[in-house]
């Protein structure tokens, strides 16, 4: 049955009568979704209830809010190019190899993505910062404790180096998305035991934090993940919906997309325990729009 089939004047007249009793248009989707709707049908019934001249879910229009158009059209994605059909993709002085392509949920494992002394160099510079990050979490009674996640963590600013900056405009290459679009990388380093619990990457839009976080650059559209090291064992990116597993191996990267946020991306993810010896990775996330 088509979207539209299910969209039906009496389902389009109770949205109407919920959002006149003062509910709010994000709390009528998460309604709608529980009780079993499709999200992409709920957010363009709930589109089309608010300007009923609407016939695609992407025209505009004054008062659909942005979290409503997105979940019911899908955003734009960063994405490779991949059409030659290639194995190897030329971005600036570098040619990085693509290992995996996946359309759904949109994965794309590449080889060779940074230097053997690109990833040295960027443990070595964020290796400090890791150590003064640790001792400011332990003093501060574990706000920045985490128990999701067993990794330590720091933040270079975007543009901080002339080494971030040419990994920066290699990624916004390879990926076709401004480099103004991303957040700063994250280093994070897993000693034996460490993990990341699966999780998705975009902002939950449900939270009450979200609104505020949309508002430096939109919603979290992209990740990607690049192995600063190869762990003796364990430490996998895995992807539990689809069963898929990335081992990190030095130099290479995991890019996964996200058009929508929701779980029916099948973006969820996370990092396997490491078993034996480290692991250290650099994640970039992009978002919608300019991230400030
Ligand atoms: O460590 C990994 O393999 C995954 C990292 C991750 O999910 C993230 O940084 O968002
Ligand atoms: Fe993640």
């Amino acid at each position: 049955m088509s979207a539209q089939q299910l969209i039906t004047a009496e389902l389009r007249q109770w949205i109407g009568a919920q959002l006149a009793q003062g509910c709010s248009q994000e709390q009528l989707l998460a309604a709608m979704q529980s009780s079993g709707w499709d999200a992409s049908v709920a957010a363009t019934a709930l589109a089309q209830t608010l300007d009923p001249s609407l016939v695609q879910p992407m025209a505009a229009g004054p008062a659909i809010s942005q979290a409503v158009r997105d979940a019911a059209a899908g955003s734009a994605v960063p994405e490779p190019d991949l059409s030659g059909g290639r194995p190897v993709i030329r971005v600036g002085d570098r040619e990085v190899r693509v290992l995996l392509s996946l359309r759904h949920p949109r994965v794309v494992v590449f080889g060779g993505l940074l230097s053997d002394e690109e990833c040295d160099a960027m443990v070595a510079q964020s290796e400090a910062r890791l150590a003064r990050s640790e001792t400011v979490a332990a003093k501060d009674s574990g706000s920045e404790v985490n128990a999701a996640r067993t990794s330590e963590g720091m933040f270079f600013e975007r543009g901080e180096n002339e080494l971030i900056r040419r990994i920066e405009a290699r990624l916004a290459a390879l990926i076709n998305w401004p480099v103004d679009h991303g957040e700063g990388l994250q280093v994070l380093r897993y000693r034996p035991g460490a993990e990341y619990l699966p999780h998705y990457d975009y902002f939950d839009p449900g939270m009450s934090s979200t609104p505020a976080i949309l508002k430096r650059g939109g919603q979290r559209v992209g990740t990607l993940v690049m192995y600063l090291n190869t762990p003796a064992a364990g430490g996998a990116t895995i992807f539990p919906d689809i069963g898929l597993d990335v081992l990190p191996v030095k130099g290479n990267a995991v890019f996964f997309s996200y058009d929508r946020p929701q779980p029916q991306t099948l973006t969820l993810h996370g990092g396997a325990p490491v078993r034996e010896g480290e692991k250290w990775v650099a994640t970039k996330w992009l978002r919608q729009g300019v991230f400030v």
